[in-house]
């Protein structure tokens, strides 16, 4: 769980050789990387900068007379700083630095840049590296620190599947500005999932531990209840048990999207890149957020033990939060998801809803009214109105600040907050909707009976949860919010008798979940004990703290 220092090398150093080198360069290096001759990391981030890619201070600045690129981090601020693996496992990099060729500078580019030597893994001459040091989570990991001092390389270490720069320093454009930025889309593809799995994680744990504890009466009776009897309970886990489903199914659509891009960038055809960067900025967002908000609620359900690490779940806190910050902070990807949204409203007062993909399609159609008790596709229509209403009002707010003379920027800013509501209510109908398309597709009637009832749930809570935007316009009537309310408590019970096999099928090991709580075979008092036991502090039954400080504390006359 704490990571894996050659986690970055699979996930991101190899992906981005894969899309942004030539074949011919790959010939040179990919097998190498594939059979872990060499060891490598994806270094973008610097110390002064993340968000901001156009601002990395790290230059490639090419010399015509040797043909070569020389490496520079100019000051403190442009060191290197965050890469997973760049510390102390990595001998290579992919290095991402600005590339100044003909003192024309021509923006963040990927390099393939040798760190250390093959043989006794010293740092190369010209380069500074090392960890940066303890961190929330991912301990295992060191993300590291680098620095150039004028080191040389040679041209063809550019990645040139897409953009080149010739020997005699011509320079040939890539199809699409941001095609230097494929290994963060690929990797915000797959979060959704990986997210989804974090989520299962922890709810594994609270849901098994929450039917061997037994706490309180419901009736007078007895044997107190188990603790997932409760309906708050309930409410606590359930929710989030079909998020996690929710975020795998909406996860397995945007990783089929990431390879259907791979193949047709490869042809040519760079149109699905602006739809995926879009649509994975906003995913990434609110998955992660969603998901650090269940594992915290996950924790909270398990009482004081879950605030022990043998429940294991801050653990899985720890790791999985990092995802709000990294590929992306997360207001700064709900930017990107926005600008996207304001300009299909751009395109539809234009009158060209026509050319609007089919993720933003609904946004220029109107819906008067939803008969709830109809089922889920009016409960689709009804996120529709929500996510088309928030995003229109943020829109217009910008657009109108736009026109009574603000800068752009500015405008933007102001109207950020608004912006950042609309990308999220977008997302969660987007999430909705594969919920809903992939649960159809279950061909186990069994199965998607299950499926069907945390589907219910799902909407349910969701609508309930946006029910501020629901009622603003008068769109939802406060007897429809009860009966949505209605419907959520029922689900609730109705998917008690399967909470745990629910949370089962995800087919966790012990070994995986390293948890005492969250133990298969239920057995969490006796295991806790021994578990307690275990600890360092009860090596001995007198700590020599004992006579070095307690003592002469409490034989002092004071
Ligand atoms: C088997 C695979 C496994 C993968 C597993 C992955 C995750 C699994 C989950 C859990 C992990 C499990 C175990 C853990 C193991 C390891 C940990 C995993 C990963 C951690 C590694 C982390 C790595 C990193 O963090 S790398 C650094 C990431 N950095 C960022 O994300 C920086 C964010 N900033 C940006 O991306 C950009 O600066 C920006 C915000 C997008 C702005 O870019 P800029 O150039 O300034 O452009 P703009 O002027 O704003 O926009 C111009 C125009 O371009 C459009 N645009 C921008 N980007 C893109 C793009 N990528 N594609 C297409 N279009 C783009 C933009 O929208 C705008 O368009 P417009 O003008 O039409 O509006
Ligand atoms: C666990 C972990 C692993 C990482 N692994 C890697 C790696 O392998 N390789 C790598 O290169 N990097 C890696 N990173 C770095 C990571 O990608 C960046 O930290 C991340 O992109 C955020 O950038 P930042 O640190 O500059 O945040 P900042 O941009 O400084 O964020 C600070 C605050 O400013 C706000 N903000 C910034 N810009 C804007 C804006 N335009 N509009 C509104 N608000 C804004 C943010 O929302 C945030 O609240 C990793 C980070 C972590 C935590």
């Amino acid at each position: 769980m704490e990571g894996h220092p050659l986690a970055l090398h699979d996930v991101m150093f190899i992906p981005a050789l894969v899309a942004q080198a030539s074949d011919e360069q790959n010939k040179k290096w990919l097998r190498r990387a594939q059979r872990r001759e060499i060891v490598g990391c994806y270094a973008q981030t610097e110390l002064g900068h993340g968000s901001n890619l156009r601002k990395l201070e790290t230059t490639a600045t090419y010399d015509v007379s040797t043909q070569e690129f020389v490496l520079h981090t100019p000051q403190i601020t442009s060191l290197k700083w965050w890469p997973g693996g760049l510390g102390k496992s990595s001998n290579y990099a992919v290095v991402v630095a600005n590339m100044i060729v003909k003192e024309k500078h021509l923006g963040p580019h990927s390099f393939l840049v040798q760190l250390r030597d093959e043989i006794t893994h010293q740092s190369l001459k010209g380069i500074t590296v090392g960890d940066i040091g303890p961190k929330l989570s991912f301990n295992a990991i060191d993300n590291g620190f680098l620095g150039f001092d004028n080191y040389r390389i040679p041209r063809t270490n550019l990645l040139m599947r897409h953009s080149r720069v010739e020997p005699d320093g011509t320079y040939v454009k890539p199809p699409h500005a941001k095609i230097n930025y494929s290994a963060m889309v690929r990797v915000r593809s797959h979060m959704a999932t990986g997210q989804g799995n974090f989520l299962a994680q922890a709810l594994t744990i609270a849901v098994r531990y929450s039917t061997v504890r037994r706490q309180g009466f419901i009736e007078s009776g007895e044997q107190e209840v188990k603790v997932l009897d409760y309906q708050t309970q309930q409410h606590r886990l359930f929710p989030s048990i079909a998020k996690a489903y929710a975020f795998t199914f909406a996860g397995y659509e945007t990783i089929r999207l990431y390879e259907q891009l791979l193949k047709e960038v490869d042809t040519g055809n760079v149109s699905l890149m602006a739809d995926l960067h879009a649509l994975t900025s906003g995913l990434k967002s609110v998955v992660t957020h969603q998901t650090a908000q269940g594992i915290e609620q996950a924790r909270m359900a398990c009482g004081g033990h879950g605030y022990s690490q043998a429940s294991y779940i801050s653990e899985i806190f720890g790791v999985a939060v990092g995802g709000c910050t990294y590929e992306g902070e997360n207001m700064v990807m709900l930017l990107q998801l926005a600008r996207y949204l304001v300009k299909s409203v751009e395109q539809i007062k234009a009158g060209e809803s026509g050319k609007l993909g089919p993720l933003v399609a609904y946004l220029a159609v109107k819906v008067d009214g939803v008969d709830l008790e109809k089922g889920v596709e009016e409960y689709m229509k009804a996120f529709q109105h929500v996510s088309r209403l928030q995003t229109w009002k943020a829109s217009e707010k910008f657009l109108k600040l736009l026109k009574s003379g603000e800068k752009r920027e500015v405008a933007w800013n102001k109207s950020s907050v608004e912006l950042t509501r609309a990308s999220r209510l977008h997302t969660r109908l987007y999430i909705a909707e594969t919920f809903k398309r992939s649960v159809q597709e279950v061909a186990d009637p069994r199965l998607k009976e299950v499926l069907t009832d945390l589907l219910h749930l799902h909407v349910n809570y969701e609508l309930l949860d946006m029910a501020t935007y629901a009622l603003e316009d008068g769109f939802l009537s406060s007897s429809q919010l009860d009966y949505v309310r209605d419907q959520l408590y029922f689900y609730l019970a109705k998917i008690r008798p399967n909470a745990v096999s629910l949370v089962d099928s995800w087919e966790f090991s012990d070994m995986q979940l390293r948890s005492v709580l969250g133990r298969r075979d239920g057995n969490v008092y006796e295991n806790l004990v021994a578990w307690a036991k275990a600890s360092p502090l009860n090596k001995t039954d007198v700590l020599p703290s004992v006579e070095k400080y307690l003592k002469p504390m409490m034989n002092s006359k004071l």
